[in-house]
Parts: structure tokens; C-alpha cells; sequence
């Protein structure tokens, strides 16, 4: 496929842009004539800069208001064409984009669109440029692509061809048939854009929320599959108009668009079984398929009086020592099947993460049927490889970064069903005054989720690696109530729901996420909730102190809400937990005081597969309370 991006998805000036473009390896770009006006350099050193870093200009755009405009005007936009086909010149590109008219004074004529169509097309062929049509969703007459075929058609002319913008059709219709109708040599350019879905005026939708694809809720693939039929062979364009990026540095945000890129080209290479004999240069490889299934271990780097908080917090919480690494100063403490390795190693990558970051959760390690697979698929989808020091006979664990800078793992079972533990780890006899102390060890534990903080200009790629990198689906954004601000949160599972990752994000600096990155310095895991079996006997078990108080108000307000058995409540408020129901069943849940920012919630599902949403605001109060309280 030969990729593309429009300069308008990145930030900074003419110059940063091209240079990230190239960074992140797209071969075109498609210049807004916006950054070439409010660029200090002559449209002949773009050029120079553009030739320089490998990248083609595919297109200069956008032409507006060509069409149909009232006869006085008529002339002046010709007139106007022509400037730009000089300027076209000079850059050294060959197509001009021309979208649909969206004046007022545009008469609603299409006879009059074909003549002058043709006259422009003509005027195009004596210099050797193509033109490319394109409906805005917002256009004055021509809204739709069909309209804009029918326009094309009618003009019939080798230099005029139709442009596809995903996000223009979706917005208007869901109806891809047409292009079935499409010869993929009359179509000029496809202009690839994703968005979530938002019942809001479609302008302010097109300027402000477009995002990669992969990132947001449009059937990008089916969309991709339909092109692709064609026999399209032409350059496929990111042009994602979106505030994140206008405030994001630009790099990492090409990056991004070369791995949603990658994505498509994956998906339509599974989607269309003989794709080779539709277009010969679609894909030059295949990544091995994700294949995570489960969270094996989390991570600790701890060191000092933190530390010792976080092991306090976890035996109260019924975890035992029960390994340690043969050769590194690494401990493992296990509850049911829930596995937290406790990192203190010298001139490790954890130690480094704890200087950073304090105690904190410095990787996760997830499951996978193929470790060595998803290694290379994170790879392929340039997040970077990760290779720790292993000593002999030890599991080589591959690793990618994740968002936040933590290590993401990836771990495999052998075939007689030995774990990493069994490998890298000697078993420790706990001593009897530990195993005292210690509450029961309940069985049933596993992780539920784990959640993490990023900034908002992380959010659109904390989506993106879980869908690209881990094949999950992610949620509609929700929105949690901090006493300080607003915290937007989406959640990446996979289908048999085995892996749960929320992920937060505020734009105001006093509400949760931004209090915890605050204190942690930057992103990562916020929190991590275990599941139980019986969470009134899980409760029972420990040590109050360790738990998130919550008013009394709330449980007067449940009680108001709800008809519950006497009794009920009055339990739920001895141990401080929270409830929710939904259609199919209920939710019972307790969070624990923090660490460095982070805290554990321990949850009890009855066929409930939310997160108890409603609560989060409950939790979040009782936070902001405790810190002012400091
Ligand atoms: O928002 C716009 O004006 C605009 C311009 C050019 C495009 O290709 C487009 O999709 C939108
Ligand atoms: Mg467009």
C-alpha cells in the first residue's frame, strides 16, 4: 500500500511536519495550503525539504468553492485554479484536491458542474495534472459521494477522478455499495479518517474529533475492503483533523499514523482472502495475529519505606511470599491465581522505574499462546523491543514499552503446564509468624482489571496500542465525577473478557488522574483490581485499616435506592463496600488506601461486567479527602 498522511494531522510548523511524516516512514504527503501560507519558506524549498526526506507531495488541497458559483464569479475561479497549478508546479505535485462547494451562492445546477468540470479538466491535461473531487458532508449541494460520482462520471475525463474520504461518507451514510461502482483508476485519492461515534453538527465533528483509524468507532476495515475491490492502486492519506494532535508533539503522532497504517493494511489482508490479485503491491508482510489471553504477573519496583507500605498493603490483603528469583533481588508474593513480583534488583530496569517513578508498577505480563509472536508484531508496529539481563537456564521474556514507559511482557506456559515461576523462581517456606499474621489466602483471587493514568494526549495512543498491538476492543469513553474535574475513561477487553484494561484521562490538574500522575511524575498503572468469589468473607479476613473509608450518606442512599434484605446494607457499611446493579446482576467492591498514588479494589461480579461506573465518584471524593487531609 503506499502511505500517506495529510500535513494537517500534525502539529508545528511546514518543516516539523515533513520531517515527521518521513520519521515515521510514510512516502506522500498531502500539503494544506494553510501551512505553506504560514510557512517562511518558498513553496521551492518545500519542495527541496519534501525531495530531500524521500517524501512525495501527492497532493496540494484543499481548492474550495469551485463550482457552480454565480456567472461573475465563474471566471475568477479559473483564474484562481490556474495560481494553483503554478503553485503546483513549484512544489512539484501532480494532484489538486477540489472539495465540494459550501457557499451560499452556489446554484444548485450539476449541468453547470459537468461544463465546468470539463473546461477545468481540460485546462489541467495541457499541464499535465489531475484533479480530484471530493464531497464534504457539509457541502451545499453536494454532500454525498454518489453525488460526487455522478459528477465525475458525467464529466468523464481522464484528469478528473473522485475522492474518498471515509469519514465524509460515514458521516452522511453507511452505504459503501456505490463504490462497487467505482472503476479504482477514477478514483484520485482515498483519504482515510476514523472518529468515535458523536451526535453533533458534522462540521465541528469533521475539525475536532477525526482521529487515526483503529482509534476511533467507523467500520474502517469494511470501508478499506470496498476500495481496495476496486483495484484502487493509488496512495491511501491520513487526514485526521483533531485537537489532541494540534497539541501533541508531532512525532509520536506520525508514528501512530504509520502503525494504524500498518493495521489497515493487516485487517483488509485478513478481510480479503485474494487481496494480491487486486492490488500486487498491497502488503509486503503479515505479523503473526495477537494472541494475549491473560494477565500472568504485575510488576513492582520498590524500594525503602514505600516498599514496605506496598508489601504491608498486600499481606493485609492475604498475599504470601511465596518465591524468590534465583539470581536477582526479585520476590513473588501469590493469592489465588493472581501473581505480583516485587522487583529490588540493582541497576535494573526496575530500579531505574522506581527512581523515576517511586514504587509504582514498572511492567505487566500478559499470557500469550505465542510470546516470541507478539514480540514481533510489536515490532512490526515500532513499539519498541524490550530484552532484560537473563542468566542461564532462565526464561528469556520478550517485552515491548507501553504507553506509560512501563514494560509490557509477553509470557508463554510450557507444555507440561509449568509457569514462570517454576522456572525462574525457588519456592520460599513463609515462617510461622508470617503465615499467623496473614489473612486467609482466598483461592478464588484473579485479576479483574488494571487501570492506568495517561495524559490526554496519550489517550487516542493508549487506545491504539491495545487495538493494534493486542487485537482488544475498546469501550465508549464514559465520564467519571472528580470533585476537581472530569475523568474520561475507556476500557480495551478482549472478547471472553479475560483481560480488563481501563484507561483515564482529566484535563483538569486536581481530579484523580492528574493528582496520580502528579505524584507518580508521569503515566502508568493507577490501580489494580483483584476478583473474588465472596467479597463479605474476603473482608471479613482483613484489616479495616487498609480500606478506602466511604460516608455514611452513601449507604443511606443505596438504601433509599434499593430493596435489599435487612441486614444488607449494614454489612456493606461495616466493610466499607460499594454496590451497583445492572440489567443482568450486581456488583459488590472495595478500594484499598493508596501507595505512591496507586491502590488496589478488590470485586466481587454476580453476571456484572461493568466496573461499577457510578461508584468511581464515590471513590474518587474519599481520595481527594484523604489528600487534603495530609
Ligand atoms: O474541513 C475541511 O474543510 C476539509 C477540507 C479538505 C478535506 O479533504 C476534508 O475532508 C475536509
Ligand atoms: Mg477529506
Amino acid at each position: 500500500m503506499k502511505r500517506s498522511i495529510a500535513s494537517v494531522c500534525l502539529s508545528g510548523d511546514l518543516r516539523q511536519k515533513l520531517e515527521a511524516a518521513a520519521y515515521a516512514g510514510f512516502d506522500g504527503i498531502e500539503i494544506f495550503e494553510n501551512d505553506l501560507m504560514l510557512f517562511d519558506e518558498s513553496p521551492a524549498v518545500v519542495r527541496r525539504m519534501s525531495e530531500d526526506l524521500g517524501l512525495r507531495i501527492i497532493a496540494l488541497q484543499p481548492f474550495r468553492d469551485f463550482e457552480c458559483m454565480p456567472s461573475d464569479k465563474m471566471q475568477k475561479n479559473f483564474d484562481r485554479a490556474e495560481r494553483k497549478f503554478d503553485l503546483m508546479e513549484e512544489l512539484h505535485t501532480d494532484t489538486l484536491l477540489i472539495c465540494s462547494n459550501v457557499s451560499p451562492q452556489c446554484i444548485d445546477s450539476l449541468d453547470r458542474a459537468v461544463e465546468e468540470f470539463s473546461e477545468l479538466a481540460e485546462r489541467a491535461q495541457k499541464r499535465h495534472y489531475k484533479l480530484g473531487y471530493e464531497a464534504l458532508a457539509w457541502g451545499r449541494n453536494i454532500k454525498d459521494y454518489e453525488d460526487a460520482w455522478q459528477l465525475v462520471n458525467r464529466v468523464d475525463h481522464k484528469n478528473l477522478g473522485i475522492i474518498l474520504d471515509s469519514f465524509h461518507i460515514y458521516a452522511r451514510s453507511k452505504n459503501l455499495s456505490v463504490i462497487r461502482d467505482i472503476p479504482g483508476d477514477r478514483i484520485a485519492l482515498v483519504q482515510v479518517a476514523d472518529a468515535p461515534w458523536l451526535d453533533m453538527d458534522v462540521l465541528q465533528w469533521s475539525r475536532h474529533f477525526r482521529c487515526f483509524p483503529g482509534q476511533g468507532d467507523l467500520p474502517m476495515v469494511d470501508f478499506m475492503t470496498e476500495v481496495t475491490n476496486t483495484g484502487y492502486e493509488g496512495y491511501f492519506s491520513h487526514e485526521i483533523f483533531n485537537d489532541e494532535f494540534r497539541s501533541s508533539p508531532c512525532r509520536p503522532t506520525a508514528i501512530d499514523g504509520m502503525r494504524s497504517m500498518l493495521w489497515l493494511e493487516e485487517e483488509v489482508a485478513r478481510a480479503v482472502p485474494d487481496l494480491s490479485s487486486k492490488t500486487p503491491k498491497a502488503l509486503d508482510y503479515l505479523p503473526p495475529e495477537p494472541s494475549v489471553k491473560s494477565v500472568e504477573f504485575i510488576e513492582f519496583a520498590a524500594e525503602g519505606q514505600s516498599r514496605e507500605e506496598l508489601l504491608d498493603l498486600l499481606t493485609k490483603l492475604g498475599f504470601t511470599n511465596t518465591h524468590r528469583h534465583r539470581s536477582k533481588d526479585v520476590s513473588l508474593f501469590r493469592q489465588g491465581d493472581v501473581s505480583i513480583v516485587v522487583n529490588e534488583e540493582p541497576d535494573s530496569f526496575a530500579q531505574n522505574y522506581y527512581l523515576m517513578h517511586g514504587v509504582s508498577v514498572c511492567a505487566v505480563a500478559y499470557l500469550a499462546d505465542d510470546a516470541e509472536g507478539m514480540a514481533e508484531r510489536s515490532e512490526h508496529f515500532g513499539y519498541r523491543k524490550f530484552e532484560g539481563d537473563i542468566e542461564h537456564g532462565e526464561m528469556n521474556i520478550p517485552g515491548a514499552k507501553g504507553v506509560g514507559g512501563e514494560l509490557v511482557y509477553f509470557v508463554q506456559r510450557d507444555a507440561d503446564g509449568s509457569r514462570f515461576f517454576d522456572v525462574d523462581f525457588v519456592a520460599v517456606q513463609p515462617s510461622d509468624a508470617a503465615v499467623s499474621l496473614s489473612p486467609k489466602s482466598d483461592p478464588s483471587l484473579l485479576v479483574d482489571h488494571i487501570t492506568s493514568g495517561v495524559s490526554e494526549s496519550e489517550f487516542l495512543s493508549t487506545s491504539l496500542f491495545y487495538k493494534v498491538l493486542f487485537g482488544l476492543s475498546i469501550d465508549q469513553p464514559q465520564d467519571l465525577i472528580d470533585p476537581y474535574g472530569i475523568v474520561v475513561s475507556r476500557t480495551a477487553t478482549n472478547r471472553n473478557k479475560t483481560i480488563r484494561l481501563p484507561f483515564n484521562m482529566s484535563r483538569s490538574w486536581g481530579a484523580s488522574t492528574e493528582r496520580f500522575r502528579e505524584v507518580q511524575k508521569g503515566s502508568g498503572v493507577q490501580h489494580i483490581a483483584f476478583a473474588c468469589d465472596d467479597i463479605l468473607t474476603f473482608a471479613e479476613g482483613i484489616d479495616l485499616n487498609i480500606v478506602l473509608p466511604v460516608p455514611d450518606n452513601y449507604y443511606d442512599d443505596l438504601i433509599a435506592r434499593f430493596d435489599f434484605d435487612d441486614g444488607f446494607v449494614e454489612q456493606l457499611r461495616a466493610y466499607n463496600i460499594l454496590y451497583d446493579k445492572s440489567e443482568t446482576g450486581y456488583f459488590l467492591h472495595f478500594y484499598t488506601r493508596t501507595v505512591n498514588g496507586m491502590f488496589f479494589e478488590v470485586v466481587q461480579r454476580q453476571k456484572y461486567s461493568n466496573y461499577g461506573e457510578v461508584n468511581a465518584q464515590v471513590r474518587m471524593a474519599a481520595q481527594a479527602r484523604m489528600r487534603r487531609a495530609l
